[in-house]
């Protein structure tokens, strides 16, 4: 009987998933011990990684709950552990698996796609559409991950609700492994979250291109994202070092090229592109932002003008690099912004919003567009 019910909580405990990981904590080693008494009563005991990880609260609750929903069991109690050095080290090495001695997790070989999204102004919205887009596609179901590589106006924290009331969320260290916090299922690293105890609210990065090549260089390689299928980088506007160091270390990756519909900025939103593009990268596509507002009467003020994201995604067009698609037009909205600003993003809050869902929608194209086979190699040699 003990047995038989030692056996359901396990199995019940598969289906707890480190936060931080993604995956079962039994599968992780952090199952210590199981017992279930003639009673019904249980008593787990589970491993945290270091004292106080940020992630214990929840791992504990999770695994309440899961012992007492097993069959055969009356009442369940948790008991917390700390890994021993040793047992960490173990850790680390399983969630590593086999890439253990890889410098970099997204090399021409790795199967995740990585699409950089750039812009050539500040403020049209580039951060608030890079988290909706990341939230959007890990809802559809992907492994998602997203570097926020803008030094200068990191806002990503804010808008996934990692930061609040000055305090930015942590990576958990472990040796020389960083684990990304994750923000509505989006594992989220951010050069906001390497200031230590400083507010991000005023606090600037003025770091020189080495040091930001460095930053981005060691978000790559140290920060486990695990096997995503998808790595967003929210990059500076404009085509700064940062743009270049991304081409540098990824060029295999795509490039978003987000505009405000005004036409004036075409040219600037352009650049940004083919910088890019004379690093390798390809650019799928446009995102329009901060299109029409539609007022309660029905009809629309284009606050922004119109045309800009079909005149960039017309520039970008040509027979050596074929149509750049403009992927959506995602119009002005307090909704979208106010979600923003709560750390809650619209496209979770309130997906019926127009702008919420039109970076629904692109966030699907993005998917029916598949990957990109440009800069790999196909392991085809010529005759
Ligand atoms: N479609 C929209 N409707 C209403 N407000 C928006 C929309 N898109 C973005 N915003 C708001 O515009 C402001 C600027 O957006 P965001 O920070 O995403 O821009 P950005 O291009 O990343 O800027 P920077 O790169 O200069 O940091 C934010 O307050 C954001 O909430």
């Amino acid at each position: 009987m003990t047995g038989s019910a030692e056996a359901a909580v396990r199995a019940a405990l598969d289906r707890v998933r480190d936060p931080e990981i993604l995956r079962p904590i039994t599968e992780l080693g952090m199952v210590r011990d199981v017992r279930v008494d003639a009673e019904g009563r249980a008593t787990v005991s589970i491993l945290l990684t270091i004292a106080g990880c940020p992630a214990a609260r929840r791992i504990e609750a999770d695994t309440l709950e899961a012992a007492q929903s097993a069959p055969g069991v009356s009442s369940a109690e948790v008991v917390v552990g700390v890994m021993s050095p040793a047992e960490r080290k173990a850790f680390v090495e399983r969630v590593r698996g086999d890439r253990g001695a890889r410098p970099q997790q997204f090399g021409p070989d790795s199967l995740t796609r990585v699409i950089a999204v750039t812009s050539g102004k500040g403020g049209v919205g580039k951060s608030s559409l890079t988290a909706g887009l990341a939230v959007a596609l890990a809802q559809q179901g992907l492994s998602v991950g997203l570097v926020d590589a803008d030094v200068f106006g990191f806002s990503i924290p804010g808008i996934l609700g990692l930061s609040r009331e000055g305090r930015t969320e942590q990576p958990t260290r472990l040796d020389d492994m960083i684990l990304p916090p994750v923000a509505h299922g989006v594992k989220t690293v951010s050069i906001g979250m390497f200031l230590g105890d400083a507010d991000p609210r005023t606090t600037a990065v003025s770091w020189r291109g080495p040091m930001l090549h460095r930053t981005i260089e060691q978000f790559l390689r140290d920060v486990w994202f695990g096997d995503l299928d998808v790595l967003l980088l929210d990059l500076p506007p404009g085509t700064g070092d940062i743009a270049i160091s991304v081409g540098q270390l990824l060029p295999q990756a795509e490039v978003l090229v987000v505009t405000t519909p005004q036409e004036a900025a075409a040219d600037v939103a352009v650049r940004s592109a083919l910088v890019a593009r004379q690093t390798g990268q390809r650019v799928i596509g446009v995102v329009e932002n901060m299109a029409g507002l539609v007022q309660p009467d029905g009809s629309v003020v284009d606050v922004f003008g119109s045309g800009g994201g079909r005149l960039v995604a017309q520039r970008l067009s040509d027979d050596e690099h074929g149509e750049v698609p403009l992927l959506g037009s995602v119009p002005l909205s307090p909704a979208f912004r106010e979600g923003g600003d709560r750390g809650e993003p619209a496209v979770l809050a309130t997906p019926e919003d127009p702008a919420a869902a039109e970076v629904i929608r692109i966030a699907r194209a993005i998917v029916g567009q598949g990957r990109s086979l440009a800069g790999r190699s196909l392991g085809i040699a010529p005759r």
